[in-house]
C-alpha cells in the first residue's frame, strides 16, 4: 500500500473512506470547451482515441477542472469490433459504422488485428504517470451483448432488433460472436490493468432490451465468464458491472455475475436498490443526466435523495448514464459541492 488513500478504489473494495467519491460517465467529452478545442484541432473522434497523446490529455481534462475521484480512459466500446477485424468509421451526424455487418457476413471471415489496441495501452501508461495520487484510474470495455448489437447490425439499431432476431434465429452463430468478443475483452481489460488502470467497468448499454431468458443467456452468463477469467489474472482489481435498463433483473445480475460493484441507471429507484441489492455490494449512480442539465433545486433534490438512500452502504456518486453535451459546467460544479458537503 502506498499510504495514499483513493476514496473511489476504497468504496469499490467495499470499504468506507469517510467521503463519498464521485465521477461521471463520459466526463471526458463534448460538454468541455477544452475537449471541443482539441477535437477541432485533431479531427475525428476515432483519431483522438487512437492518439495516445491526445487521448491521455482528454482523460485528464475533467480531473484538472473538477478533481473527480475517478478518471475514465478516453476510448470507446467499439474498439473491440475494430480489433476483431471489422472496419470502423464514424459518419458525422449518423454515428458509427462497422463493416461488414455480421448479419450478412460470417464471423470466420474476419481477421483479428489486435495491434489496433496497442495505442490504447500507451494512453493508459501516460495517464497513469500523470494522475494525482488520490485519483482512481478506471479502464472499461463494452459487454459482449451490447458490442454484439453493433457488430451484427453494423451500426446502432432500433431496439437492437437485428441482434435479437439473429440470436433467436441462429443461437450457435450468435454464441460464437459473443465468445469472440468475450475472449478479446478479457485480454483487453487485462492489458489495461498491466498498463496502469486500477478498476474496470463493463458497460452494457443495451442490457435492457432482452427478455429474462435471453438476458440470462447473453448478459449474465457471458459477464460472469469475463469476470471469472479477469479475476483469475487480476484477483484484486474491482469490476463494476453496468447493465443499463436491467430493472428488476439487477438483483440476479448482482448475485450471479461476480461483479464487485453495480452501476444503476436513473430509472432505478435508489430506495428499491438499497433494499433489494446485497447489503455489502457497492453501488454506483444514479442521477438523471437531465437533472444535471436542469440544475438548481431539481438537481439538489435529486442528488440528496440518492445520497440519503445510499447512506448506509458503499456508494460511488455518478449519473445514470453519460453526461450530455449541453450540460452547463457550473451545474457540474454545483453537483460536486452537494456531494462533497
Ligand atoms: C454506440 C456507442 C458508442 N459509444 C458507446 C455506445 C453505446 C451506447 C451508449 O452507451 O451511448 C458507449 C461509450 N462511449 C464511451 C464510453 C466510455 C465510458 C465513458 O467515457 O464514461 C462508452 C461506454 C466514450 C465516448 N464515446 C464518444 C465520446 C466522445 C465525447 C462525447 O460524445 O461527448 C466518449 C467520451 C463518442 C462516440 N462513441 C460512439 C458514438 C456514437 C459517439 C458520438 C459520436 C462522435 O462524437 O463522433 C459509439
Amino acid at each position: 500500500m502506498s499510504g495514499i488513500s483513493k476514496p473511489l478504489l476504497t468504496v469499490l473494495n467495499g470499504g468506507n473512506p469517510g467521503v463519498r467519491p464521485i465521477w461521471l460517465m463520459r466526463q471526458a467529452g463534448r460538454y468541455l470547451p477544452e475537449y471541443r478545442a482539441l477535437r477541432a484541432a485533431k479531427g475525428g473522434f476515432l483519431d483522438m482515441a487512437y492518439d495516445p497523446e491526445a487521448a491521455a490529455e482528454i482523460t485528464l481534462q475533467p480531473i484538472r477542472r473538477f478533481g473527480f475521484d475517478g478518471a475514465i480512459l478516453f476510448s470507446d466500446i467499439l474498439v473491440i469490433p475494430h480489433a476483431l477485424g471489422q472496419d470502423l468509421t464514424f459518419v458525422a451526424g449518423e454515428g458509427p459504422r462497422l463493416t461488414p455487418p455480421l448479419v450478412d457476413s460470417d464471423l470466420r471471415a474476419l481477421e483479428a488485428v489486435s495491434g489496433r489496441l496497442q495505442p490504447i495501452y500507451r494512453t493508459v501508461e501516460k495517464v497513469a504517470a500523470a494522475l494525482p495520487a488520490q485519483t482512481t484510474f478506471l479502464g472499461f470495455a463494452g459487454s459482449p451483448w451490447t458490442v454484439a448489437t453493433y457488430m451484427v447490425a453494423g451500426q446502432g439499431s432500433r431496439e437492437q432488433a437485428e441482434a435479437r432476431r439473429y440470436a433467436y434465429r441462429d443461437p450457435q452463430a450468435f454464441q460464437a460472436i459473443i465468445d469472440a468478443i468475450s475472449g478479446m475483452t478479457v485480454d483487453y481489460l487485462s492489458g489495461q490493468v498491466r498498463a496502469g488502470v486500477e478498476a474496470v467497468q463493463l458497460f452494457d448499454s443495451w442490457a435492457g432490451s432482452l427478455s429474462p431468458e435471453q438476458f440470462e443467456r447473453w448478459v449474465v452468463v457471458p459477464t460472469a465468464a469475463i469476470v471469472a477469467a479477469f479475476k483469475a489474472r487480476h484477483p484484486n482489481v474491482p469490476v463494476i458491472g453496468f447493465p443499463k435498463g436491467a430493472g428488476g433483473k439487477l438483483a440476479a445480475y448482482a448475485r450471479e455475475t461476480g461483479v464487485d460493484a453495480i452501476g444503476l441507471d436513473e430509472t432505478v429507484d435508489p430506495l428499491w436498490a438499497a433494499r433489494e441489492l446485497p447489503a455489502t455490494l457497492p453501488v454506483q449512480g444514479n442521477l438523471d443526466p437531465l437533472a444535471l442539465i436542469a440544475g438548481g433545486n431539481a438537481l439538489e433534490k435529486a442528488a440528496r435523495h440518492i445520497i440519503s438512500a445510499f447512506e448506509d452502504r458503499p456508494h460511488v456518486f455518478n449519473l445514470g448514464h453519460g453526461i450530455l453535451p449541453d450540460t452547463p459546467i457550473n451545474h457540474v460544479e454545483a453537483l460536486l459541492r452537494i456531494v462533497r458537503a
